[in-house]
């Protein structure tokens, strides 16, 4: 019997990401809070964010396969989310300017009383950005729903000079490990 799939997320990446297994699924976003917890180390932290996500779905459908994930970006030992206005997202990329920094992203998947949790870590070195174009790419509006004030994936690619690892876990999801895990779930497409 073929295996259903739940996407547990919100995310329009995740679900282009996720739409590359040329499988059907269904997108039900968590409800969950997210809430960064500075004690945790940033790989620990982004499998307990993807686990509630992947929880908060998965207990109203226990047959499915659902999937959570969560996206966090790492410079000078300090976890950057989302910015909460243009001024945080403006002090995020003079943070990540002429650096790497580490983009760590979490997955969860549940299925029944089955659960693999994992994460992949990739580093990112951006060029020297200018003030102006700093200024520019934040009027843009897209640093603001992403991890990090950027996107690789968008405006945000003009910024980036290396990328060792996975890209695809940067935009959001590792599809490639995620696939590999979903197979040694016993998932059936
Ligand atoms: C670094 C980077 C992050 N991002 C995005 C991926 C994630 O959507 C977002 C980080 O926020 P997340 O909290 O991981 O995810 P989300 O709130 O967008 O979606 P949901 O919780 O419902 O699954 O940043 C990019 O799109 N491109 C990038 O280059």
């Amino acid at each position: 019997m073929k295996s259903n799939l739940i996407l547990a997320s919100a995310s329009p990446r995740r679900k282009e990401l996720l739409e590359l297994l040329q499988l059907p699924f269904e997108v039900i976003p968590s409800l969950v809070e997210e809430v960064m917890d500075e004690e945790l180390q940033p790989a620990e932290m982004v499998q307990s964010l993807a686990q509630q996500k992947a929880k908060g779905v998965a207990k109203e459908h226990q047959h499915a396969f659902v999937i959570g994930s969560d996206t966090i970006v790492v410079s000078d030992n300090k976890m950057l989310g989302k910015p909460k206005s243009h001024d945080e997202a403006k002090k995020m990329l003079r943070n990540l300017s002429g650096k790497t920094h580490e983009v760590f992203t979490g997955v969860s998947i549940i299925n029944g009383e089955k659960i693999h949790t994992f994460h992949e870590k990739t580093a990112v070195t951006f060029y020297h950005l200018t003030e102006s174009e700093i200024e520019d790419y934040v009027l843009s509006g897209e640093p603001m729903d992403k991890a990090g004030a950027y996107g690789i994936q968008g405006l945000g690619a003009l910024l980036v000079k290396e990328i060792s690892g996975d890209y695809f876990s940067v935009v959001g999801l590792p599809i490639a490990r995620t696939s590999r895990e979903l197979k040694e779930m016993g998932f059936s497409r």
